[in-house]
């Protein structure tokens, strides 16, 4: 554990959740307790995934997002494909603050993916990370379910599902002398979200009024919690409003959001309300309604702030 300097996410080695004793794995655990309590953020070192991967997948992002536009626009899904998002390339549109662009991968398996032809190793890297992520996450929501006090498995069983997620590979563009939004402050609407990134910096969490920036480490994820761990725990663990402030050169990045089924239904569990007498500070919803709602959020923007959708408007 790392916690010397105050204005910094602890850093958790997860290598005794592969070969150390018990005494290793509730001292790591208790660490990310704490973390999610106080953060909702942390990084994680020794988790499984070679580091060498992880820069081999910002560099071949690197060299995707370096090609000419046209080359870019052409890594789209075939015309009446569906799905929530469409998978491919895709630019903010030019009405968003969020000045960047990204690469958005689902399951490997569906079918659903689009590559471009150069890099060619992109598809084989990319599809190697996102199924080491998946296990990564899956590993982290283990550690989620033993220190939320819940039955053995009880999230593997609520979140069986591996069908709703999906990954970006982002490039932020260079901040202007007049602005610098890379990605407006927002919260994660999932279960939790994997992050690593390269060496320029400008991703932040907000903890108590202050922006504290999460810094570059090599080979080191970055792990969020989603609003649907804060709601289930009524607001015991929370989801951190995070933004990304660009710098003065392309920033790239990866994000793996692991997510819920839709139809799931979403309210505080008894462990932290009736059991413990509290009463419940959200109600109940459907995973789908609130998708939709924010999703709603981006493509008309309500023009005062106050009005985008947050978990809070399940609030009670
Ligand atoms: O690019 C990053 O570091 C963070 C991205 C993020 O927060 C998101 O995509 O939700
Ligand atoms: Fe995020």
């Amino acid at each position: 554990m790392n916690c010397e300097a105050k204005n910094t996410i602890p850093t958790v080695d997860l290598s005794p959740f592969f070969n150390g004793d018990e005494n290793e794995r509730q001292l790591a655990t208790a660490t990310i307790a704490e973390a999610c309590q106080t953060y909702g953020f942390f990084r994680i070192i020794n988790h499984g995934i070679p580091p060498k991967l992880l820069s081999q997948a910002l560099d071949l992002s690197k060299q995707f997002f370096a090609l000419p536009d046209v080359d870019k626009q052409k890594v789209k899904p075939m015309e009446g494909s569906k799905g929530l998002l469409p998978a491919g390339y895709a630019r903010q549109p030019e009405h968003s603050k969020d000045k960047n662009e990204y690469f958005l991968v689902f399951v490997p398996d569906f079918g659903l993916n689009v590559y471009p032809d150069q890099p060619t190793e992109l598809k084989r890297v990319i599809e190697d990370c996102y199924t080491r992520l998946e296990e990564v996450a899956s590993l982290i929501q283990e550690i989620i379910n033993n220190f939320m006090g819940l039955p053995p498995n009880f999230l593997k069983e609520y979140n069986q599902s591996r069908n709703m997620e999906f990954m970006t590979a982002i490039r932020y563009f260079p901040a202007t002398e007049t602005e610098n939004n890379g990605l407006s402050a927002h919260e994660d609407s999932n279960c939790l979200t994997l992050i690593f990134q390269d060496d320029v910096g400008g991703l932040e969490v907000l903890k108590d009024a202050d922006w504290i920036p999460i810094e570059p480490i090599e080979g080191s994820i970055i792990v969020n919690l989603g609003d649907i761990i804060q709601v289930l725990s009524n607001n015991k663990f929370k989801s951190a409003t995070h933004r990304v402030i660009r710098k003065a050169t392309h920033r790239h990045s990866f994000s793996f959001f692991f997510n819920l089924d839709g139809d799931k239904w979403i309210e505080p569990l008894p462990q932290f309300t009736t059991d413990i007498g509290e009463s419940p500070k959200y109600r109940g919803f459907h995973y789908e309604e609130y998708i939709q709602l924010r999703a709603h959020n981006k493509t008309h923007p309500p023009s005062r702030p106050e009005d985008i959708i947050h978990v809070t408007h399940y609030s009670i």
